[in-house]
């Protein structure tokens, strides 16, 4: 059994049926080069932006029986799991597809809005999905630390940084905002409470118990997130890089052979995630 932390541990049968939504773009291209050596997923649909240059291209290039993109989901053939890093537009027409066939979702879009929120809400009544913002390990275990910093640490101040590649639309990062939820969770507060996202000009002082966010934007920064807790005298850093997204699409393709098959509801990466404790 492989020792990567996941939970490999799961008996099917056959090839799990898969598509891929954002099959054309940095993380879909990542899920695409694990695909060809995993025999747990057969990849059926590759799903591209509406109108886009990719569609009916071979998926493996060079390979003329390979797979071609889509831009739709009209010709989708039967499916036990969707994975989703499209963004939130895209996201949504995957959502419709899934709810409309009973598939399984697994999404690590960010950026999503409030009305997008609660169509998925609702969309867990109907089919099993699972979402992340980041499904590397790393971050997972850096939400866990961070979780028991900001508890034990109640008066420090909470600073997150984050730092992501030039082309990303949503500021700031899923994993920035999710370690904000989770710090201020553990103040027993919200997010929507304790947040500041932008300062400029004459601010004033710092609001206690606020958490602050700042964003770097530049070249081929895979991802990047630093929580500081700030006291008087010292200062803890809780940090991840990741430097390869290999690292996600592997977490969200474990995520996805446990998911296919469960039952409705919402499913967290911690539910697939056996260790390390
Ligand atoms: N949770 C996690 O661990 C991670 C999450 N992400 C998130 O994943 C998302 C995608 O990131 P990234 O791969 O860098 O993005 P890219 O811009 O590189 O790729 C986007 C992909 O989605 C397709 N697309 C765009 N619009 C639509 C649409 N309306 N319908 C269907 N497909 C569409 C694009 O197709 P085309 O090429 O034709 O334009 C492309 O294939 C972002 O929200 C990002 O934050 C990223 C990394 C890790
Ligand atoms: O857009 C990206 O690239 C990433 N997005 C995710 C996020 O918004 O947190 C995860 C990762 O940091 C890469």
């Amino acid at each position: 059994m492989p020792t990567d932390g996941f939970d490999w541990n799961v008996p099917m049968t056959r090839p799990v049926r898969l598509a891929i939504s954002g099959a054309s773009g940095r993380m879909g291209r990542a899920l695409l080069s694990l695909l060809g050596d995993d025999a747990r997923f057969e990849l059926v649909h590759a799903v591209v932006a509406p109108g886009s240059a990719h569609a009916g291209q071979p998926v493996f290039a060079g390979d003329a029986d390979s797979l071609r993109y889509a831009d739709d989901w009209t010709q989708a053939p039967a499916l036990d799991v969707v994975i989703d890093f499209s963004g939130p537009a895209g996201l949504a027409l995957s959502l419709d597809h899934c709810v409309a066939h009973g598939i399984a979702l697994v999404s690590g879009t960010t950026g999503i809005d409030a009305a997008l929120e609660a169509r998925l809400a609702d969309a867990g009544n109907s089919i099993a999905i699972l979402r992340a913002a980041n499904f590397s390990l790393g971050v997972a275990v850096l939400t866990r630390l961070l979780r028991e910093a900001a508890a034990a640490l109640p008066g420090w101040d909470l600073e997150i940084v984050e730092a992501h590649h030039g082309r990303k639309q949503d500021a700031p990062s899923g994993t920035a905002l999710a370690l904000g939820h989770a710090a201020a969770a553990a103040r027993h507060t919200t997010l929507e409470a304790a947040a500041v996202y932008s300062r400029e000009g004459q601010t004033g002082a710092r609001t206690d118990g606020s958490i602050g966010f700042a964003v770097v934007r530049g070249g081929d920064i895979v991802g990047e997130h630093i929580a500081m807790l700030i006291g008087q005298g010292e200062r803890l850093e809780l940090g991840h890089r990741a430097t390869d997204r290999s690292i996600f699409a592997r977490g969200a393709l474990q995520a996805a052979y446990w998911l296919a098959g469960h039952e409705r509801g919402h499913w967290q990466l911690d539910d697939v995630i056996t260790a390390p404790r």
